[in-house]
């Protein structure tokens, strides 16, 4: 018999709905925990996230709640889905909350600002004695929504996480697949971010498709020197987290960050594309974060400085684009098995 698992969803943006509504429609039990009382609300009464999902239908097994003690109450899997820069503020309430055996769950690609931490580090500290998992993948929320088959990476040290998440996750849409390199697979989804903005300002100006590939290819290699110094698998990265989502996020103009990368080329200052968005795009933040990680361990990543450079120090993008392509390593793919 199929077990019916009880599910809290933290965060109601545009992910975790979808997260929520894909679980909901297995036939578990989920409660989505957001901080907008009229948007609860309004889920609760339309079955539909009018903010961050209009249009799409969520099932009658979903309840939109503010209390987070409420939506996390006997709930045996928790997914924390808000941006990395709340992350811990909002695990950090749990340990009074859940029970110990609670999995724990990240659907979130970011960074800790003031640091380089990870949110399974994060979930590691504040909850040291759950067990834990992250998820991450190609898996753009409004392409799941609208029902195009995706399939994103269950990622966990243990392997009756990635089965219990596997079974809970899985249908004919979505697709889930396993590994136990936590690092390597959050990695994939937090660095790609980066150079999905600077793909969207390739895009902006023009790059041709041999540029565009280009960058792709040697942002893969980029975040692959970096992840290794971090300890990472980087064969990880040529998987779904890896690769999968690199190349989604640097080719759609649905991504958030490829839209900031956009908006960039085309001349819009970066306070004023921020001042405008109404959804997180956690690329911006990374970036800085990165940079900093990267030079103190001196790891080389010009596609990172480029892009620093675009953004902080006010640098023609041409030139820095042009400048950072001549100043690579000429080694085409540094790590091999032989
Ligand atoms: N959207 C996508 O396609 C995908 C997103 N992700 C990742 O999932 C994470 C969440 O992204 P996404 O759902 O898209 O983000 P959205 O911008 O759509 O929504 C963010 C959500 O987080 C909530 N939130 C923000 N700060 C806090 C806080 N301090 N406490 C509680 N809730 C907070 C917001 O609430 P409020 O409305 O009240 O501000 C909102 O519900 C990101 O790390 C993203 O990279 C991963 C895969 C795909
Ligand atoms: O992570 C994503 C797709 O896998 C979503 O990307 P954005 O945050 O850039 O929209």
């Amino acid at each position: 018999m199929t077990t019916r698992h009880t599910v809290a969803v933290l965060g109601g943006g545009s992910f975790g709905t979808v997260i929520g509504n894909i679980i909901a429609n297995n036939g578990h039990s989920v409660r989505l925990w957001l901080r907008n009382d009229g948007l609860a609300a309004t889920i609760n009464s339309s079955r539909e996230n009018s903010v961050y999902l209009p249009g799409y239908h969520l099932s009658d097994r979903l309840y939109a709640t503010t209390s987070l003690r409420e939506s996390v109450a006997d709930a045996d899997i928790v997914f924390v889905a808000v941006p990395g820069k709340s992350f811990r503020e909002v695990v950090q309430q749990l340990p009074r909350m859940i029970s110990g055996d609670s999995q724990v769950i990240s659907l979130t690609k970011g960074i800790e600002p003031g640091g380089f931490r990870l949110m399974s580090q994060i979930l590691r500290e504040e909850l040291p004695d759950n067990p834990l998992g992250v998820l991450s993948g190609p898996n753009l929320a409004s392409e799941i929504a609208l029902g195009h088959v995706s399939a994103s990476v269950i990622a966990s040290e243990s392997p009756s996480v990635t089965r219990c998440i596997h079974d809970l996750l899985h249908c004919e849409a979505f697709l889930i697949y396993a590994s136990d390199d936590m690092y390597g697979v959050e990695l994939g989804g937090a660095l790609k971010n980066v150079y999905a903005i600077l793909a969207g300002v390739g895009a902006a100006l023009g790059f041709g498709e041999n540029t565009q590939g280009m960058l792709l290819t040697r942002a893969l290699a980029e975040m692959s020197r970096f992840a290794v110094c971090l300890g990472a698998n980087p064969l990880t990265f040529l998987g779904l987290s890896g690769v999968g989502d690199l190349f989604v996020t640097c080719s759609s103009p649905l991504s958030r960050n490829y839209q900031v990368g956009l908006a960039l080329g085309k001349g819009r200052p970066l306070e004023d594309i921020l001042a405008t968005m109404d959804q997180v795009a956690e690329g911006i933040n990374t970036l800085g974060l990165l940079k900093r990680e990267a030079d103190s361990r001196g790891v080389p990543m010009p596609l990172v400085d480029g892009l620093h450079a675009i953004l902080y120090e006010h640098r023609e993008v041409e030139d820095v684009l042009t400048s950072i392509m001549h100043r690579e390593q000429a080694q085409d793919v540094e790590f091999v098995i032989r």
